[in-house]
C-alpha cells in the first residue's frame, strides 16, 4: 500500500494583540487566519468499510479541526495571560466578548504549535499529523513540521 498525504484548509476570524512587540502588531488587531491541515496514512482497503478508499473522511477531519481551533478561535481575541493584556481581557469578558487566554505570546509561530498539539491529541492512531501551515495575511504564514519536531 501507499502512504498519502491528505490536506483540508479552514478560515477563522480572530483577534490578538502582541503585548511588548515594537511594532504596529502591538495593538489589538485581528486576521482572516487560514489554516491548512495535512496527515499521512493509508487509504483504507477492505473493499466493504463504508471509508474504503479514504485515508481519513474529509468530514470526520472537518469535526476535528473544527471542534479543537475553528470554534474556539473564531471571533475571540487572544491574549497572552501573562502580560498586563489579561486585565483587559478580563475586562472584555466581564463585557460579554468571546476572549483565549493563552500562556504564549499569540503569534502565528506560537499558535500553529498549540494547534498542532491539540488536532495531534484527537487523530486516530493510524493517521499521523504532518503539517500544518496558518496564513496571518496575505504574505505571511507560519509552518509546523511533523519532521522538524521529532
Ligand atoms: N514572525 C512573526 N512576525 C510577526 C507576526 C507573527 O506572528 N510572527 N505577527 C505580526 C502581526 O500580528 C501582523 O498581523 C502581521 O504582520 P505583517 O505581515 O507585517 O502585516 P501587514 O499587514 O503589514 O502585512 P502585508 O501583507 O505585508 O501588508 C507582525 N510580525
Ligand atoms: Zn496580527
Amino acid at each position: 500500500m501507499s502512504f498519502i498525504r491528505i490536506t483540508k484548509q479552514f478560515t477563522f476570524e480572530t483577534g490578538h494583540a502582541l503585548y511588548g512587540y515594537d511594532g504596529k502588531c502591538r495593538n489589538v488587531h485581528g486576521h482572516s487566519y487560514k489554516l491548512s491541515v495535512t496527515v499521512i496514512g493509508e487509504p483504507i482497503s477492505d473493499k466493504n468499510h463504508v471509508k474504503y478508499g479514504m485515508v481519513i473522511d474529509f468530514t470526520d477531519l472537518k469535526v476535528i479541526v473544527k471542534e479543537e481551533v475553528v470554534d474556539q478561535f473564531d471571533h475571540a481575541t487572544v491574549f497572552n495571560q501573562n502580560t498586563p493584556h489579561v486585565e483587559l481581557a478580563k475586562e472584555l469578558e466581564q463585557r460579554g466578548h468571546h476572549v483565549i487566554l493563552v500562556d504564549y505570546q499569540p503569534t502565528s509561530e506560537n499558535m500553529v504549535i498549540d494547534f498542532a498539539q491539540r488536532i495531534k491529541n484527537r487523530l486516530p492512531q493510524n493517521i499521523k499529523l504532518l503539517s500544518l501551515r496558518l496564513q496571518e495575511t496575505e504574505s505571511s504564514y507560519a509552518e509546523w513540521f511533523a519532521t522538524d519536531n521529532e
